[in-house]
């Protein structure tokens, strides 16, 4: 052998044997390790490489073969015709060389009509039938021989049990594929990272991976569908059948067998082309993942006179999408601080085209899925971007790792501001603290602070606090107090009147309660009740800074989560210091009275609800000083209700009231009740 010829050996069968490594991992474990991108570049490097070369041509080169072997704990099933794969054509020149190739082996040039299917990514499966019943399903294994997978089959939900009708013959196979639509991947995989179960990289292998079940009553729980797309085995062969593909396609949907919609025919190449173009514009429209189309001679007879090669009909090509998968390598980890502080990391990527456009950000979501992935800095991983959908980092190619890759660090400061990160135990986000001074939570912490349930500030809307904190003006709640009107005329679309007007409405809003001031330095999970309870409970500011998250747990709708986010928030400077500065620019509150011992409030163990509109107070103002009297208000009415307060325009809750033989107050009667205590 010559220098070269020894090369070319060495390629192919390293290919070979990784290709044969990464088949056995894609079919017989349902999880592959590269995209099938990769996997199909290496593909045609090796058949090309064979092609040049017929001398090292080889049986067992997996360039000849068909899928993986079947899984021994089914039962084997030997198919009576072989489940065969489909040649693939990567551009337009390779699908018009294809009908070129058949018209010459017909000795043809006239235009052939062609069945047009879109290529559904799931996995082929048979389903025998016989006198009219399912009585047998395999997959396609390694083409010869399938896996018995007849009880998992059974639980398809459109897979028909009994053929509709009388007119089939007495056996028939129908071949098709079993795929789980788009949006119950979704579901699921959202449900198996909750439950800490197996993620899935792409609908394929949740499809691959829930058919194939020992347990057929976890296939059962799984979104999948089949669709049909040829007949096998007809006995007895005499049986009449079209003489076209696609009539034959519409003899099974006649007997109650599904169909993908979106198969139809078309005239030549060219018709195949436009067919291409008009699916994969259609693509992430469609309800299931694709990664192609599929041209079929329609002519049956044709079929016949055209054949087999090794692995796939003459007769049918699989024209591929471009890859909604690829790898690259993950050059940094990025961490985020959105709005509400949740940090979320962003891996950098050496850019990739995947999916239609150039790739070089994938979320990582969070710590969980960093170390679910097991991914390090420097890692090769597989991208996908399927849609409009935020591209994911899905898997990491042990394969193609370094010695040199590192550890991702997850912050324990915030990145933006340099506060604490906090992660309680049951949750996956990690959150900057910084709350109120952390630039990236800012806007919306002050637009929480200018509320009208927190400082009901007027005229200080979220554009307006857009306006300011853009304008470098508000950088903490506080800076709102200091804001004059020369700073103020300066914003665009901010005329003098209303200028002097948000200064009034400012300096109004320093008189506030307690409760308010609570609920507007915006703690997290703190909501207004808790505001109004914490204020209860303790009476000071200064006793609910300094409470333990036990004398935090004993007040009313406090759990252990929501006093950790309290103790954490006190604990934080940035935070005090934003509490100081307000209440040095004159923010305060009447003092609570102290509850007697031994007096009880007059609605204390009461709970009431509060409906329909109150034209003296708001609602949030009725409820707050139901609160402060005892009472817990809900949202809904119940039998536990004691009383409901019913406002003008009163609906279901005053019906539902009455049916329960509820107590109804009108606004009267509240006022009057409020004046007495
Ligand atoms: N990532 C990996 O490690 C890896 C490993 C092996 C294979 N693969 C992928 O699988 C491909 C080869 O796999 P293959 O031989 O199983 O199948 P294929 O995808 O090349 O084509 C044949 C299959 O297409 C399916 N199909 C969908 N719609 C169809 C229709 N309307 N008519 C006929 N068939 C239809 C059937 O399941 C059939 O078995 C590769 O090109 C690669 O993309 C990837
Ligand atoms: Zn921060």
């Amino acid at each position: 052998m010559s220098e070269t010829d020894l090369q070319v050996k060495q390629r192919i069968d390293e290919l070979r044997a990784r290709l044969a490594e990464y088949n056995y991992q894609y079919y017989v474990k349902d999880a592959p390790t590269v995209p099938d991108a990769e996997y199909d570049r290496e593909m045609q490097e090796l058949m090309a490489l064979e092609q040049a070369h017929p001398e090292f041509q080889s049986v067992n080169s997996p360039s000849q073969k068909v899928g993986g072997q079947a899984l021994t704990a089914f039962e084997q099933v030997t198919h009576d015709v072989p489940m065969l794969s489909l040649d693939n054509a990567f551009d337009e020149a390779s699908l018009l060389a294809f009908e070129k190739r058949i018209l010459d082996r017909l000795k043809q040039s006239v235009t052939l009509a062609f069945s047009c299917e879109p290529k559904l990514d799931g996995l082929a499966v048979s389903i025998l039938y016989e006198d009219g019943q399912l009585v047998r399903a395999a997959t396609r294994g390694d083409g010869q021989v399938g896996e018995n997978i007849t009880a998992n089959v059974r639980t398809i939900a459109n897979v028909p049990l009994s053929l509709r009708g009388k007119n089939w013959p007495q056996r028939v196979e129908v071949r098709g594929e079993v795929f789980m639509p788009k949006n119950g991947f979704k579901t699921l995989n959202e449900n198996q990272r909750k439950s800490g179960g197996k993620v899935f990289a792409n609908p394929r292998n949740a499809a691959a991976g829930s058919l194939r079940q020992l347990d057929s009553k976890i296939t059962a729980k799984r979104p999948l569908m089949f669709y049909a797309y040829s007949l096998g085995v007809v006995t007895p062969s005499e049986f009449e059948l079209p003489e076209q593909h696609s009539e034959r396609l519409n003899t099974l949907a006649s007997w109650g067998v599904p169909l993908c919609p979106d198969i139809t025919t078309a005239q030549g190449g060219k018709g195949c082309l436009a067919y291409y173009q008009h699916i994969l514009e259609k693509r992430d429209a469609l309800p299931y993942d694709i990664d192609g189309v599929v041209f079929k001679v329609d002519d049956i007879q044709l079929q016949n006179t055209l054949g087999f090669v090794a692995r796939a009909p003459r007769w049918a090509i699989a024209q591929k999408f471009p890859a909604q998968e690829e790898v690259t390598q993950l050059i940094d980890v990025e961490f985020q601080v959105g709005r509400t502080g949740a940090i979320t990391p962003v891996a950098r990527l050496e850019p990739v085209f995947v999916g239609g456009v150039t790739v070089s950000n994938a979320t990582l979501h969070n710590q969980d899925e960093i170390e679910r992935l097991g991914v390090k800095v420097g890692d090769y991983v597989v991208i996908r971007r399927a849609g409009d959908v935020i591209p994911q980092v899905v898997s990491v190619v042990e394969a193609k790792r370094q010695s040199n890759v590192k550890p991702i660090e997850f912050p324990t400061q915030c990145p933006v501001c340099d506060s604490n990160v906090e992660k309680l135990e049951d949750e996956a986000v990690a959150r900057c603290t910084g709350g109120l001074i952390c630039a990236a939570q800012r806007k919306q912490a002050l637009k929480h602070f200018a509320s009208r349930k927190a400082f009901d500030i007027d005229g200080l809307g979220d554009k307006l606090v857009d306006q300011l904190v853009d304008a470098n003006l508000v950088h903490s709640p506080a800076d709102f107090f200091t804001l004059s009107l020369p700073k103020l005329i300066g914003l665009e679309r901010m005329a003098e009147k209303s200028a002097s007007k948000l200064l009034d409405s400012l300096e109004a809003s320093k008189r506030t309660t307690l409760a308010k001031f609570l609920y507007a330095l915006g703690i997290r999970e703190v909501g207004e009740a808790t505001a109004s309870n914490l204020a209860l409970h303790f009476r000071t500011l200064e006793s609910i800074r300094q409470a333990s998250i036990d004398d935090l747990i004993a007040v009313q709708d406090v759990g252990e989560i929501v006093a950790a986010h309290i103790v954490n928030f006190f604990n934080e400077s940035h935070n005090t210091d934003v509490i100081d500065a307000l209440l040095s620019v004159g923010i305060n509150w009447p003092e609570i009275e102290a509850k007697e011992e031994g007096v009880t409030l007059p609605l204390e163990g009461k709970t009431c609800v509060i409906t329909g509109t109150l034209s003296t107070m708001g609602r949030s103002d009725a409820k707050s000083a139901l609160q402060a009297l005892g009472a817990k208000v809900a949202g809904s009415v119940s039998k536990n209700t004691d009383f409901l307060v019913a406002g003008e325009k009163a609906g279901s809750k005053l019906t539902k009231a009455q049916d329960l033989g509820v107590d109804v107050w009108d606004e009267e009667a509240l006022v009057a009740f409020l004046e007495r205590h």
